[in-house]
């Protein structure tokens, strides 16, 4: 008698972030055109680049060309590697003032010696469209309205363009940093889920990954989340962005999960590149229209 097959593992639905944002930045171009129509004002992105660093430039080139696509003004402020913290505090402060500018933007990460955390505490908090001025971060943390970080709320997004029920789920955030980590907990907690932070000193990491069905790593460590770390049909959210070496004398871009395990196990997974990346840019266009209607009085809708 001929045994029958075993069942073959079923394949995870790729959450294709690429297209998501694509399709939130077409209905914010309208969102805009409207809101122009109404009071009158292009809202206005500035963005600060300080130094050479190749990726930065990328996305700050990627970001100001979005931001005209979308019917927003863009300007740039490129400066020198050796800028003082002076000098960057000075043009943080002209932006604070200038009324053509809605949102503020320093691209990170800063050149030494700058103190990044100075700077970002510079900026005026209603133009913080990074989210990552403290009075930002406290009003997230209270569950109050607040311009939230690009890439968890681009995180959860994904999560809701999935239509996964979130209440009373199991979320583990891997990483705690300001930028990602810390901001995607409290966007989990408000959405009712029972959330655990992990870090590079949490003892158990797989058998804590095992127990979550919604799993956001944010690391930035390659391939650090095995396929059998992951919870049969659980959600993976793959935040890393790794340059790794591609055996070919080249190198190509990784996320933090060991994608090709894990897309086994899991029951829908980002891929990198593709995943969350792009919806950072989208979430910081939105976060700029909404930070212009609050300023202008407008309605964003
Ligand atoms: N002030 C800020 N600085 C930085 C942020 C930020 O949100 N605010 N995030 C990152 C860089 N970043 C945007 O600034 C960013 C990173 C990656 C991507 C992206 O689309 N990545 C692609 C893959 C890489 C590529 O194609 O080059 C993807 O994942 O598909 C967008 C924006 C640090 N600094």
């Amino acid at each position: 008698m001929n045994a029958s097959p075993l069942p073959r593992p079923v394949p995870a639905r790729v959450i294709d972030g690429k297209a998501v944002a694509a399709a939130r930045t077409q209905a914010l171009a309208q969102r805009v055109a409207g809101f122009r129509e109404r009071t009158g004002v292009v809202p206005g992105l500035a963005v600060v680049l300080v130094g050479d660093d190749a990726a930065s430039a990328i996305y700050v080139r990627r970001k100001a060309r979005q931001c005209e696509a979308v019917g927003m003004r863009s300007v740039q402020h490129v400066l020198p590697g050796a800028t003082t913290q002076a000098e960057l505090l000075a043009l943080v402060e002209r932006l604070n003032r200038d009324p053509d500018v809605h949102g503020i933007l320093v691209q990170l990460p800063l050149p030494r010696p700058l103190d990044e955390a100075a700077i970002l505490a510079a900026v005026d908090p209603d133009k913080d469209v990074d989210g990552f001025h403290t009075m930002n971060a406290g009003r997230l943390a209270l569950g109050r309205p607040a311009l939230v970080p690009c890439t968890p709320l681009g995180c959860l997004l994904l999560l809701r363009e999935l239509g996964v029920a979130l209440r009373g789920k199991r979320a583990l955030v891997v990483g705690r940093s300001v930028i990602v980590g810390r901001p995607m907990a409290q966007l989990l907690l408000m959405e009712d889920c029972t959330v655990t932070i992990a870090h590079r000193h949490s003892q158990d990491l797989a058998m804590l990954c095992r127990e979550a069905d919604i799993l956001i790593v944010a690391v930035g460590i390659p391939g650090l989340i095995r396929g059998d770390w992951i919870r049969p049909g659980a959600v993976v959210i793959d935040v890393g962005i790794n340059r790794v070496d591609d055996g070919a004398g080249g190198s190509r871009i990784v996320g933090d999960v060991a994608y090709d395990e894990a897309a086994h196990v899991a029951g829908a997974i980002t891929p990198v590149p593709g995943g969350v990346g792009p919806m950072t840019i989208a979430c910081l266009l939105e976060n700029t229209l909404a930070a212009a209607a609050a300023i202008e009085g407008g309605a964003a809708a």
